[in-house]
């Protein structure tokens, strides 16, 4: 990973929560240099909650920051509800599902589509393992409305590559801008990309220069934009390798460690895992897990690797990488009847938690936002419900 990409330390994910200035994020957050906040990967990752977040920086509810951060627990709202089905359409969007291809087109995939907006937003993510949000609405919507890619290709793509990669944030975000979570396909023109974004992103002139109405019109009927040409294809930029799990090797290692190590200490084993790579709690030893399960059906890139790892190196020593069943049997040998639950304790996360063994005490993810019932299909309804106020009439993310 670039130095342009946040550090996965503790002391960097306070000092950008530090760094927030509520006032200039509402004025400027649509713009690709707007005063966004960074946090994404320090939440994803569990260095950071909303809760902690909400306090320190003292949001009214109807702040625009505060919104925000409540998309992000509603994305979990849906998914604690819906479960896998937030994996399928929700319901039909424009198109039969037939109408897409289920492969992202390699010229995507290499910034080499020949239209700056996607080819720069590629170009970001591959070098920083981020994005801002206006860039992924245009991504997103170039290629599923514009080059017909059925948007659950287009989320396994993208959620592989970001540093932040949240399942429900990103795939839901697709279905929003699919139109098979929202009532309306998300389109942009060239005007709205020169509004928000710096002159390399502009894009007047190539195949996404079309009028609203061209764009709705296209997003409804089965006709795909030209892929990149020759000429575009000369500044291609490799697709950066994903893998189900990292590298072994140096601190990361494969198996787990002799439980008599840990089995000599009294103090409770807090787990770290990839989405709680918060501070262990007081007087815990820590043990540092990537399960393989988890990540099987969704590798990640190489840097998402670096920058988790990293970070759970500085947590745990050694990054241990292994199965469901080693964990299981690694936990049964350091608990003794009498101990259970507590010995072993971790975080609660949708990511990871079907694959945690029962002999683990969790502990609920920390949201700001009460849970409510049953599940609510629209974000303002969530919002009433959730924070007690009417929302006012606005976008999702972009104007
Ligand atoms: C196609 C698509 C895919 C996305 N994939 C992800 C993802 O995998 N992980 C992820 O965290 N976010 C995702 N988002 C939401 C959003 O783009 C990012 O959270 C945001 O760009 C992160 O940058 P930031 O921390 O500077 O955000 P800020 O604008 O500073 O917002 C502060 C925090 O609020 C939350 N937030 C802001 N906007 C949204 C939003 N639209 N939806 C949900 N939460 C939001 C995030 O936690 C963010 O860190 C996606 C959006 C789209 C359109």
């Amino acid at each position: 990973m670039t130095s342009l990409a946040p550090l996965p330390t503790l002391e960097a994910a306070e000092a950008a929560l530090r760094a927030v200035n509520p006032e200039a994020y509402a004025r400027t957050r649509n713009h690709l240099t707007g005063a966004v906040t960074g946090l994404s990967p320090y939440l994803t990752h569990g260095l950071l909650t909303v809760p902690q977040c909400m306090a320190a920086l003292g949001l009214p509810p109807q702040h625009k920051l505060a919104y925000e951060f409540g998309w992000r627990e509603f994305f979990r709202h849906v998914w604690a509800h819906r479960g896998d089905a937030i994996f399928d359409s929700l319901h039909d969007g424009p198109l039969p599902e037939q109408a897409y291809c289920r492969d992202v087109p390699a010229d995507i995939c290499t910034a080499a589509t020949g239209v700056p907006v996607v080819d720069e937003a590629v170009r970001t993510l591959y070098r920083t393992g981020l994005l801002h949000n206006h860039a992924r609405m245009w991504l997103a919507s170039y290629v599923v409305h514009g080059r017909k890619v059925h948007w659950r290709a287009g989320a396994d793509w993208l959620y592989s590559h970001l540093l932040d990669g949240d399942l429900a944030s990103n795939h839901l975000s697709w279905q929003w801008v699919a139109a098979t979570g929202s009532h309306k396909p998300y389109v942009f023109d060239a005007a709205n990309v020169a509004r928000f974004a710096p002159p390399p992103w502009h894009s007047e002139g190539s195949a996404v220069d079309l009028s609203y109405d061209a764009w709705d019109t296209l997003a409804r009927t089965p006709r795909a934009l030209p892929a990149g040409d020759d000429r575009a294809a000369a500044s291609a930029v490799p697709e950066p390798v994903c893998t189900p799990s990292p590298a072994i090797g140096g601190p990361v290692q494969a198996g787990l460690p002799d439980p008599a190590a840990f089995g000599r200490d009294a103090r409770p084993i807090w787990l770290a895992h990839p989405w709680a790579l918060g501070p262990a709690p007081a007087d815990t030893q820590t043990l540092a897990v990537v399960l393989r399960e988890a990540h099987q059906a969704r590798p990640w890139s190489e840097p998402r690797w670096h920058w988790v790892t990293e970070r759970m190196t500085e947590l745990g020593g050694t990054v241990w990488v292994c199965d469901a069943a080693a964990l299981a049997a690694w936990v049964d040998a350091v608990t003794t009847a009498g101990q259970r639950p507590e010995r072993v304790q971790a975080v609660a996360e949708p990511h990871i938690t079907r694959w945690l063994p029962p002999g683990i005490a969790l502990h609920p993810a920390p949201r700001h936002f009460p849970e409510v019932a049953p599940v609510c299909a629209s974000f303002s309804a969530w919002w009433r419900r959730a924070s007690g106020e009417a929302l006012p009439r606005r976008p999702h993310g972009g104007d």
